[in-house]
């Protein structure tokens, strides 16, 4: 049974008072439920802490009046049923258990300055003929720089993905297919913008692969690495984006039901106060409640500034994570409009995922981009008989939204809100009038929830870095402390994280001896 104690000394700790795991995971995002289930799989005993009632982190659900909302992760890569790539298949089947998916045959419907409207099909050919339609001149530089993402995609997903902090599995991997791992140390030190410029001038059509990088790595092509630009932009035409039946929290409830078959846990509502340690190692976790568990491994899936400042004490924080600081920052949040709309507000034909960017300049300034997302098209289910759910974001800064009184924070977001939707009424016209429901959530809503300091949606390249190297992988420079998710390698999105849940696992698989 676990112990409750107020905390006095870290001594107090290593009595065997208390119950002891293999691994303690805290956080159960996609990146921490991977780690967690892998590791269950492989044997472990593991223990997943999470603050929030439910699982799933950034890619959890809420409801309301009938509508199941989405909270954030959207547009789901690594669901294909093929190659190596297709992470979060890969996951759920690792643990016995199934989802099913919606294919969606629209990736993106771009809406962009003088008029520049393109749609990213689901098929590659379909997608460059209309992209060369609009720059014929640049036919050649099109196919060369999406045929050159190709490369890379072909490499990863040739080969089994594992942990890059594992020698003998680089060996393995090196001698199984040597071509695929010299093309991506080729590729590791490099970013879009320069790989663009190689083949396209155009500067209309530069701005294009700027947007096309924004809307995942929130940074332009200069600065989002090479690697992450070949799994986005091939396999949304290989394994393509799919939509789980039932809505994105879907993924989170499957792995933790996986979790639990293989005999692992998961407690809701216990959020962790801090890490343990013992002569510098983790050892334990401590409770806001006092409760304390001990682990022979810490696996934190909490971003690193929560890791490294909140769980492990400033006074604590290993210099190697103070140079990391210095070379990425925090990206944005996002302001999230979670909209319950009449279906006759949207025309026949509507695409699921839209951007709309109306000036170049601003795209990366609040409300200068703005994403949208419709599941409801792919899943009726998730809103009553003929409404649809309109679930719209802008990237957003917490200092907006730091020290407001409550009366002025809601007429705050009540403005922003307003702007929004009239910008969507362009597009989907009669949206204000048909509005049946509207919950607004900010920077402050994204830090309360999910734990996410400043409610960032993950680091972003302090200035232009080579690639993905400065990323750093699972282990920490706390010996038995790991980090998975967003500030691990490679980076922001699900099948990034389910990337990063794969190698933590397998890392601290070997290191327990599995
Ligand atoms: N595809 C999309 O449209 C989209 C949109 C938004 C976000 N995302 C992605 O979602 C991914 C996030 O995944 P992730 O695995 O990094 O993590 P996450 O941030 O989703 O989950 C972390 C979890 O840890 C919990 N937690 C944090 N501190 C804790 C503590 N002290 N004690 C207990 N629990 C604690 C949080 O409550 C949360 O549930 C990001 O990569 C992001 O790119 C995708
Ligand atoms: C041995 C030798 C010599 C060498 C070695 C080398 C090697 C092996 C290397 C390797 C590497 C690797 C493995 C790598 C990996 C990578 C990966 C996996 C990656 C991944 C990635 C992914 C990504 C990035 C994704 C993303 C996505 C996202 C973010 C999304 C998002 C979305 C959004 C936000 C949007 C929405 C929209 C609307 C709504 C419209």
């Amino acid at each position: 049974m676990p112990v409750s104690t107020p905390f006095q000394s870290f001594a107090e700790y290593s009595s065997d008072a208390y119950q002891e795991f293999d691994v303690i995971v805290i956080g159960s995002g996609i990146g921490g439920l991977v780690t967690a289930t892998q590791l269950a799989a492989k044997g472990a005993k593991v223990l997943v802490l999470e603050s929030y009632i439910i699982p799933g982190g950034s890619s959890a659900y809420f409801e309301r009046e009938g509508y199941r909302f989405d909270v954030g992760a959207s547009m789901i890569f690594g669901f294909g049923d093929k190659g190596t790539t297709n992470l979060l298949t890969r996951a759920l089947q690792a643990v016995n258990v199934t989802l099913e998916t919606i294919p969606d045959p629209v990736q993106i419907h771009y809406h962009l300055p003088h008029d520049l409207t393109l749609r990213v099909h689901r098929n590659y050919e379909k997608f460059l003929q209309e992209l060369i339609t609009r720059f014929p001149h640049e036919e050649k530089g099109i196919r060369k720089f999406y045929d050159e993402c190709w490369n890379v995609f072909n490499c990863l997903n040739s080969m089994e993905l594992l942990s890059l902090e594992e020698p003998r599995y680089l060996m393995r991997v090196f001698f199984q297919e040597p071509g695929s791992c010299l093309g991506l140390v080729q590729y590791l030190p490099q970013n879009v913008g320069d790989i663009a410029k190689r083949y396209i001038t155009d500067p209309e059509l530069l701005k294009f692969i700027d947007i096309e990088c924004y809307c995942w790595s929130v940074v332009p092509a200069d600065l989002t690495p090479m690697i992450n630009a070949g799994m986005v932009f091939s396999d949304r035409h290989y394994g393509g984006i799919n939509y789980p039946k039932g809505g994105v929290g879907q993924i989170a409830l499957k792995l933790v039901e996986g979790l639990e078959k293989f005999g692992g846990q998961i407690e809701y509502k216990a959020r962790v106060k801090q890490i343990l340690l013992e002569n510098g190692k983790a050892v334990g976790v401590q409770l806001v409640d006092g409760t304390v568990y001990r682990g022979k491994r810490i696996v934190s899936n909490a971003t690193r500034w929560d890791t490294f400042g909140k769980l492990i004490p400033p006074e604590l924080i290993p210099r190697a994570e103070h140079k990391w600081r210095e070379r990425y920052q925090k990206s944005p949040s996002f302001l999230s409009l979670h909209l319950g709309v009449e279906a006759s507000v949207l025309p026949p034909e509507t695409d699921c995922h839209h951007i709309i960017v109306k000036d170049w300049e601003k795209m990366e300034e609040p409300e200068g981009t703005i994403f949208v997302s419709i599941p409801t098209l792919l899943d009726p289910s998730l809103a009553p008989k003929g409404y649809h759910i309109v679930h719209t974001f802008t990237p957003s800064w917490i200092d907006e939204w730091e020290k407001l009184p409550e009366s002025e924070y809601e007429a705050k977001k009540e403005e922003a809100a307003g702007r929004i939707i009239n910008q969507l009424e362009t597009f989907f016209p009669g949206l204000d009038a048909g509005l049946d429901y509207m919950e607004v959530g900010t920077a402050r809503s994204h830090r309360r929830f999910l734990n996410r300091q400043d409610g960032t949606y993950g680091p972003i390249p302090a200035y232009k870095l080579k690639g993905l190297l400065g990323m750093p992988f699972n282990r920490t420079s706390i010996r038995g402390l790991y980090c998975v998710g967003d500030s691990t390698f490679p980076g922001q999105g699900l099948n990034a994280v389910a990337f990063s849940g794969f190698a933590c696992a397998h890392r601290v698989a070997v290191d327990l001896g599995l």
